[in-house]
């Protein structure tokens, strides 16, 4: 089964927030969603999940329409607003809400987890600590058994051993049931461990699509440069993140040969070329822009 997202576009409130994004995910992929603060990752999220429908463009499952066909509702799961989600009732009462409309519900899994995480007992989700809730969160999207499952930073704010724990549970899962996860999150760290690739949300639409490893065309230099004051060039053509001395540290996007050259120059006393992360693509990809929100509206235009 593959999910189709096929140019969607969406205003709210008369302001463009996804405009022609598309892309797709396959069967036991883990993809990471990556953007600015309020790039529209979430609405995308909702938009995807049938929460809200696109003004333009559709969500297919294969050859399906999933907004369209009921029958397919229960291969999508998404948790929009975890900490508002179900908060008066207790873990045994989800599982029955839930399983009502996900007939592969499965309540072994889920009663397994629940236990191994002690998370049973009368306790309603409101008397949740962050961590529990995330963790109950992932519990109860994977025991939907769905195909496909949405995250939205399902990393945020737990400490280490709960991180480790989410992101163990979701490898599991996924290794085990060949589920697909669309993972939106600012912890790039964690997703360069956790992702087969990751997607770059950027203007409303994808602008990027990477496999960490797999990106040619951006590097990450450190160099010494010899003249007085750091090379022009440096952070014309690319984003210097560290400069002491006459040392730098520059990430370029868009590495061509005229780039390679300059750095072969005279000017610089040495050049080494580093490992890049996703933290460096973002950087690349990002770090000459506005804040996303300051999109205009077309009312401003
Ligand atoms: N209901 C709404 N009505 C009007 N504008 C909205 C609405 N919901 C979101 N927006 C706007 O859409 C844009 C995208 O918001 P969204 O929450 O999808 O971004 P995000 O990428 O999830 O942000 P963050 O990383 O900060 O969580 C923002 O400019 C936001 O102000």
């Amino acid at each position: 089964m593959t999910l189709t997202i096929a140019n969607i576009s969406k205003k709210l409130n008369k302001k463009p927030v996804i405009e022609n994004a598309s892309f797709q995910i396959n069967e036991g992929e883990i993809v990471g969603l990556v953007g600015r603060n309020g790039a529209g990752k979430t609405t995308l999220f909702r938009i995807i999940s049938g929460e809200i429908l696109p003004d333009f463009g559709s969500v297919g499952l294969d050859d399906q329409d999933y907004h369209r066909m009921v029958a397919l509702h229960d291969q999508l799961f998404y948790v929009d607003m975890p900490n508002n989600w179900m908060t008066n009732f207790n873990s045994q009462q989800v599982k029955r809400i839930v399983q009502a409309s996900y007939e592969n519900f499965d309540t072994s899994w889920y009663d397994q987890q629940i236990t191994r995480f002690k998370l049973d007992g009368r306790q309603k989700l409101k008397q949740y600590s962050k961590g529990m809730r995330a963790l109950f969160t992932l519990i109860v999207s994977f025991a939907s058994n769905a195909q496909y499952v949405l995250l939205d930073e399902p990393l945020d704010g737990l400490d280490v051993l709960v991180r480790d724990e989410v992101k163990r549970l979701i490898v599991e899962r996924v290794t085990n049931q060949n589920t697909s996860v669309l993972i939106a999150s600012h912890n790039l760290v964690e997703l360069d461990t956790l992702t087969d690739r990751i997607l770059l949300l950027k203007n409303g639409t994808i602008i990027r699509s990477f496999e960490v490893d797999g990106e040619q065309d951006i590097k990450k230099y450190q160099v010494a440069y010899r003249s007085e004051t750091l090379p022009a060039f440096l952070s014309e053509r690319g984003m210097v993140i560290a400069h002491t001395g006459h040392v730098a540290t520059v990430i370029f996007d868009h590495f061509d040969e005229a780039l390679a050259i300059k750095l072969a120059g005279p000017t610089f006393q040495f050049i080494e070329e580093l490992p890049i992360n996703s933290e460096d693509i973002f950087r690349a990809s990002f770090s000459k822009d506005g804040y996303a929100w300051e999109r205009e509206t077309e009312i401003g235009k």
